[in-house]
């Protein structure tokens, strides 16, 4: 059993009520505010009094119907706070879209204007994000109100709206609700006429869908458009044969309406006796300080029924009452296009400043972009340029080091790695020429190793190798820094002593000839060899400066050492030659 059906039936308890599902309650109540006044608020009162079975859900849903219910009864100051806890703590996206446009609804109704145009357009920025139908339905239906106004004149915006109502999922309610704007925002244009279909069509969805405000609404603006186009007598009859589903509404809005559009055919037709009635009739269901537009119609028929009527002073009367209600009318359309035009500016300087702020932002992105590419392009000149840099450091480096590894092999003899035996001349003959000049002492020594032969034809050209650069080897441990070493040719080794006496000269061949035949050659960790030489030495104070002749004199010196038996050290004298042996 639903609650509709408690509802209707007197003898309703409470018992039958607990069975029923609290969530079908809230449901039904939400349908039957816009089609039953009465039974909306039968239902929120039994609600109320079972607001502690509700889960906390239901009570957000219920809180916001209460608020609505104080809307409806004026009561701003109580539903506003209301509306916005649900909207700040509901946790509801759409109950919270529907206490906004709760809240739109009080706002606009308490002459707040300019809160609820501003608060309009947050709401319809946030329209696509809800998709709750109810929900979308009373957002777009209280916006769509707002603009529909002869103050407003935004006709065309709300028809735009209206269409796009008739896009969504189709229901019997969104049909209803999109075909009323639809035809509401045409009638408001002056693009409609009474006898276009789409009224009825209209007025049928609406039947159709059980919103009964919805098809009553649209039932008086068909009436008051008959009597606009001139024809007041089907407009009364009209206004006749809908007068039962008016009343059964028992909204006081359109019970005021169906007595004054009546009153103002009756004028129309020139009827003022009944015209009066039912202007008064329409006075007595609102009362006189209603805020309803219904009272300064009232007023302007009485006004002009009575003049007709040639009661000259209640004409007055009435007239001044009328005056009262169209001028406060007039300031509230004032209020309500100021308002408007107000936050259409703070919306468009806002949008104005956020284009202004998304050029400056685009400028800046591509002064960012240029900055960052200039960067690159100059980080990629700088790679280049290192890169070159490097590669020319690098290839002077290799031609640097193949240039002196050049000189070196021009210079030395590749198997012993001393100097070979003509940068040994040259070098010897520089060095001999400095002596020279300063008379100081130098030696010669031509050292050859003994038996060479045998060594090579005993164990190997390898070996013979080997001992040659085992030789070259000792020699050089044996001599001063300024001293020169030189392979003059096969197994013939030179040696220029700079600074040296003769004697100190023999001596030093003598350390060589005996570090040579003391230090066994080991070949491959197999083959031990020992290399003796003979050694000639000259000296420049006996033979002079000139290599030439230190040489000729040497190689006699080495000549005879061969002969005393090799292994030993021979000198040039020019008074007597010496041998020395070990
Ligand atoms: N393994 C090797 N042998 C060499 C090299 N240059 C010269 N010889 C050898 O040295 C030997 C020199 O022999 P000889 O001139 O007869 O002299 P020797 O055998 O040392 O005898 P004496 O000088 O008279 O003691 C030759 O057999 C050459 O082939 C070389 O670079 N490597």
């Amino acid at each position: 059993m639903t609650i509709l059906m408690l509802c209707r039936s007197a003898t309703a308890t409470m018992a039958q009520i607990d069975t029923a599902p609290v969530a079908t309650w809230l449901e039904q109540a939400d349908n039957e505010r816009s089609r039953d006044t009465s039974r909306f608020r039968l239902i929120m009162e039994q609600l109320r009094q079972h607001e502690d079975q509700l889960t906390s859900a239901q009570r957000w849903h219920f809180r916001l119907l209460d608020a609505r219910l104080l809307v409806d009864e004026g009561d701003y100051a109580r539903a506003e706070p209301i509306l916005h806890d649900i909207i700040g703590h509901s946790g509801d996206l759409s109950l919270a879209f529907r206490a906004r446009a709760a809240l739109i609804r009080s706002k606009f109704l308490s002459r707040d204007y300019v809160s609820a145009y501003a608060l309009a357009n947050t709401l319809m920025a946030e329209l696509p994000r809800v998709t709750d139908p109810q929900a979308r339905l009373e957002g777009m239906s209280q916006v769509i109100g707002m603009l529909d106004r002869s103050a407003v004149g935004q006709y065309d915006l709300a028809l735009a709206y209206a269409r796009q109502m008739k896009a969504w999922p189709p229901s019997p309610k969104t049909d209803c609700y999109a075909s009323a704007y639809e035809t509401t925002s045409l009638l408001y244009a002056g693009k409609l006429t009474a006898a276009d279909p789409m009224f009825q069509a209209a007025i049928d969805a609406c039947v159709a869908a059980g919103e009964s405000h919805q098809a009553d609404a649209l039932r008086l603006d068909l009436a008051s458009e008959m009597i606009d186009e001139g024809h007041a007598g089907q407009s009364i009859a009209y206004l006749h044969s809908i007068s039962s589903e008016i009343r059964a509404s028992g909204y006081t809005p359109y019970l005021a309406s169906l007595p004054v559009t009546l009153a103002q055919a009756y004028l129309s037709l020139g009827d003022a006796a009944k015209a009066r009635k039912f202007a008064l009739d329409s006075i007595a269901i609102t009362g006189a300080d209603s805020p309803l537009w219904t009272l300064r119609a009232a007023y302007e028929v009485l006004y002009q029924a009575e003049k007709k009527l040639g009661h000259d002073a209640a004409a007055l009367a009435y007239y001044e009452k009328y005056v009262a209600q169209k001028t406060a009318a007039m300031d509230d359309a004032k209020a309500i296009a100021l308002a408007y035009q107000t936050v259409r500016q703070q919306v468009s300087s806002a949008k104005m400043k956020l284009d202004a702020l998304a050029k400056e932002n685009n400028i800046l992105q591509l002064r960012q972009a240029l900055a960052s590419q200039a960067q690159k392009t100059s980080q990629l000149f700088n790679a280049l340029l290192l890169a070159l840099l490097a590669f020319f450091v690098l290839a002077m480096l290799w031609l640097w080091r193949s240039w002196r590894r050049f000189r070196w092999m021009a210079h030395h003899d590749g198997l012993t790695r001393v100097c070979n035996r003509e940068y040994f001349v040259v070098q010897a003959k520089r060095t001999l020429r400095q002596l020279h000049r300063t008379n100081a002492d130098a030696c010669l020594i031509v050292l050859d190793l003994d038996h060479f032969k045998r060594i090579n034809d005993t164990h190997g050209h390898a070996v013979g190798d080997q001992a040659l650069r085992s030789a070259a080897m000792i020699v050089g441990r044996e001599l001063r820094p300024n001293d020169l070493l030189g392979r003059l040719g096969g197994e013939e080794f030179g040696i220029l002593m700079p600074d040296r006496p003769h004697d100190e000269g023999l001596e030093a061949a003598n350390r060589i000839r005996q570090a040579l035949a003391s230090t066994p050659v080991i070949v491959d960790q197999q083959v031990t060899v020992t290399v003796s030489a003979s050694l000639g030495l000259a000296s420049a104070a006996c033979s002079g400066y000139s290599l030439r002749l230190l040489l000729v004199d040497a190689d006699a010196a080495l000549y005879r050492a061969k002969e005393g038996g090799r292994n030993q050290v021979a000198a040039h004298a020019p008074l007597a030659e010496s041998v020395v042996s070990c």
